[in-house]
Parts: C-alpha cells; sequence; structure tokens
C-alpha cells in the first residue's frame, strides 16, 4: 500500500517545526527518514499517524484519506511502532499485543482462539515467548520494544510507521527487528538514527534538517561525507564494508 504526505505544514506553539513536506512510500518500500535531533521526524510521523494534527496538507494511504478519516478506520491498515512507549496502566504482555487486534474487532466482539494464535505467533517473532503473562511495566526498555512491534505485527497492518523503532535495543534485536520489519513485505516508514542501518535496510531516504526537507534518495546516492556533513555537521569517509559489502560510515571524532 502505497503512502503520500503532501505539502505538510506542522505548527507547533507557533513555530512550524514541519514546514511544507512532501513524502512518497511506494508500495512494499521501506523508506527511512534522518536527520538530527529535534529536525521534527517525530511531529511529522505523528501527523501521519493521526496524533498531530497538521496545520496544512493531505495524507493518503492507498485510497484512504488519512486526516478525513476516523482513526479505527486508519488503524485497519496503518500499524505503529512509536517512540517512548511507557504507561500509566500496566497490561500483561499478552495484553498489550492483543491490543493490536482491537481494530478489527467489532465493538464488544471478544478475542477468539485466531486472535490468540496471532499474538502467539507474534511474540514468537519478537523472541517473546513465555512473556505472555509478564507485567509490561516491568520490562526493560528493549522488551517493551519488542512487544509494541509484537502488537504492530498482530495487527496485520498493510502499512507501518515506525519511530526509532532500534531505540533501546542492542546490536542483536536492532537487527532482528528491522529484518523482521523487512520481511513483513508492507510499505514502511521509519524515522532512524543509525545511518549505516538505514543505508542497509532502507530502499529510500529522506534527510530533513530544521523542519524542511533536504534531500532525498536511494541511501548510496544520498549519503556522502558532504552531505553528512551539512546535516549533522560532523566530518566522516564513507567506505564500503569489505565484509558485508554494505555502505560504511567512519566518523571523524572531534578534534
Ligand atoms: N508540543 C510541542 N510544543 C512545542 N514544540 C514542540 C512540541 N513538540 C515538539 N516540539 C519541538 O519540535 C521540534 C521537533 O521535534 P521532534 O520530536 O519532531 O524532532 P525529532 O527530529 O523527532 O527529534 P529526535 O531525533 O530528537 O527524536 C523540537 O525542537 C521540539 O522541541
Amino acid at each position: 500500500m502505497e503512502l503520500r504526505a503532501e505539502n505538510m505544514i506542522v505548527t507547533l506553539a507557533n513555530t512550524d517545526i514541519v514546514n511544507d513536506i512532501s513524502i512518497k512510500v511506494k508500495n512494499k518500500q521501506f523508506v527511512g527518514l534522518i536527520g538530527p535531533n529535534g529536525c521534527g521526524k517525530s511531529t511529522l510521523l505523528k501527523s501521519i499517524y493521526k496524533v498531530i494534527k497538521p496545520k496544512k496538507g493531505n495524507i493518503y494511504l492507498g485510497d484512504l484519506d488519512v486526516l478525513n478519516s476516523e482513526p479505527l478506520s486508519v488503524s485497519r491498515i496503518m500499524g505503529v511502532v512509536g517512540q517512548f512507549n511507557d504507561l500509566s496502566f500496566d497490561f500483561t504482555v499478552e495484553e498489550m499485543v492483543l491490543m493490536g487486534r482491537t481494530p478489527h474487532k467489532k465493538f464488544m466482539e471478544r478475542d477468539t482462539e485466531e486472535d490468540y494464535k496471532i499474538v502467539r505467533e507474534a511474540l514468537n517473532k519478537v523472541s517473546l515467548t513465555g512473556y505472555e503473562d509478564r507485567s509490561y511495566l516491568t520490562l526493560s526498555g528493549g522488551e517493551k520494544q519488542r512487544v509494541i512491534l509484537a502488537r504492530a505485527i498482530a495487527q496485520q497492518p498493510s502499512f507501518l510507521v515506525m519511530d526509532e523503532p532500534t531505540n533501546h535495543l542492542d546490536i542483536k534485536y536492532q537487527l532482528q527487528i528491522l529484518s523482521i520489519v523487512k520481511q513483513m513485505n508492507i510499505g514502511t516508514l521509519a524515522a532512524l538514527h543509525d545511518l549505516e542501518l538505514a543505508a542497509e535496510y532502507c530502499d529510500y531516504l529522506y534527510v530533513m534538517k530544521q523542519g524542511k526537507l533536504m534531500a532525498q534518495g536511494t541511501p548510496k546516492e544520498l549519503l556522502t561525507s558532504k552531505l553528512i556533513r551539512e546535516v549533522y555537521d560532523v566530518s566522516c569517509e564513507i567506505y564500503t564494508n569489505p565484509v558485508t559489502g554494505e555502505l560504511g560510515i567512519a566518523y571523524m571524532p572531534f578534534s
């Protein structure tokens, strides 16, 4: 399913945090959103998953006019893995992942054996089998992150929005989570900080700086030392990793 966000302007506290940005994620494409802290990535994503109302713009997911649709209609096709996953109330891991089934149910409809099967499979995918009865609030940051991904998997969305999904995760789970998402083979838009991981997993990248879109392209054409200096104010050398063949970035320490 294709996502089109057109001419998005998001204003918070009288400031244009997202300033006339258009992005497109083609069907089954994994698209990364990169840029320095505070450039507006989360704000743009939140406007796409309807937590923040933009001042201007249009968002279409397939034929669905996201901004003019009920959240329930959007949640039937869009999964979200947010940046901060804390709750005020405690739920078990199983209850958390079962919430992913809610958009597909009628009012007061009971959970079925099929729902529990989908939840078990989702937990297995993120290596959390056996955690069903654990209290969500007692989990580590990385375990919470994987529960939230399991919830998105159980939702069986056609499109996924992720805000720094590898936050809190050690390297094994960073690779695991991105591989799982890639295998889901659905359109995905993800804000990412690790540029090497972005290069490895993303088909296409958008670069934001100070609320504006600065550049876009495939990782290979986009990630140059010149661009990284312009965006992050950091010196680096780009090379091809001799072991993986992937794009590598050697950052130069501040002197
Ligand atoms: N509700 C708000 N009111 C005022 N300013 C806000 C609000 N929410 C976010 N901002 C500001 O908007 C800017 C962009 O924030 P945002 O979280 O979108 O950035 P980001 O690119 O996701 O950053 P990070 O990489 O640090 O997560 C920041 O300067 C932030 O302080």
